[in-house]
């Protein structure tokens, strides 16, 4: 079988701070977000996404929040990791669609500048990553603006 496919999920808390992390991108808001890393939630579904295409387990098995070397990191290297990872088993990504949900901050006006980031850390033109967003209409956590959520799916190729 020459495709393979997964899912990935990933929630942070807002916390004190003026920028979120999304897709790579600097995000302006009225706060951060609680994390070992830079909490860039897109990116940590985009991960565990192609962890689980790559049935490697999840992003904390890789890079545990107990581990100092990750505080702070920047996720765009987590993903260039499992980028990595899925070549040496000759893997590559086919395509992947990222949702981030939240009220805010606005997502659409980043949405470009993420799939540019995303595509060029996966080695993949820029047609082959989407990004989108929703609210989740004012209900739970995410509609309350207590934190932000993005899911993800991917479809490994391989020859
Ligand atoms: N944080 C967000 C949330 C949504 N959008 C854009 O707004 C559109 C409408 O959102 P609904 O939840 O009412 O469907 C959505 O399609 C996104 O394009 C956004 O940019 N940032
Ligand atoms: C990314 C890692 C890195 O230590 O920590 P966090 O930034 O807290 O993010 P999370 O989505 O909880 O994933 C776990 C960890 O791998």
């Amino acid at each position: 079988m020459n495709i393979r496919i997964g899912q990935g999920f990933d929630v942070h808390a807002f916390g004190d701070g003026d920028h979120v992390m999304l897709g790579g991108v600097r995000v302006p808001h009225s706060h951060g977000v609680l994390a070992h890393s830079d909490g860039d939630v897109a990116i940590h579904a985009l991960c565990d996404a192609m962890l689980g295409a790559l049935s490697l387990g999840d992003i904390g098995r890789h890079f545990p929040p107990s581990d100092p070397r990750w505080k702070d990191a920047d996720s765009r290297a987590f993903l260039r990791h499992c980028r990595a990872l899925a070549a040496g088993q000759g893997w590559q990504l086919g395509n992947a669609d990222v949702t981030v949900i939240c009220e805010r901050p606005k997502v659409g006006p980043h949405v470009e500048a993420m799939r540019e980031a995303l595509s060029s850390d996966l080695g993949v033109g820029i047609d082959a990553v989407s990004v989108k967003a929703t609210t989740s209409e004012t209900l739970g956590f995410t509609g309350r603006g207590e934190g932000i959520a993005a899911m993800a799916v991917c479809l490994l190729v391989r020859q």
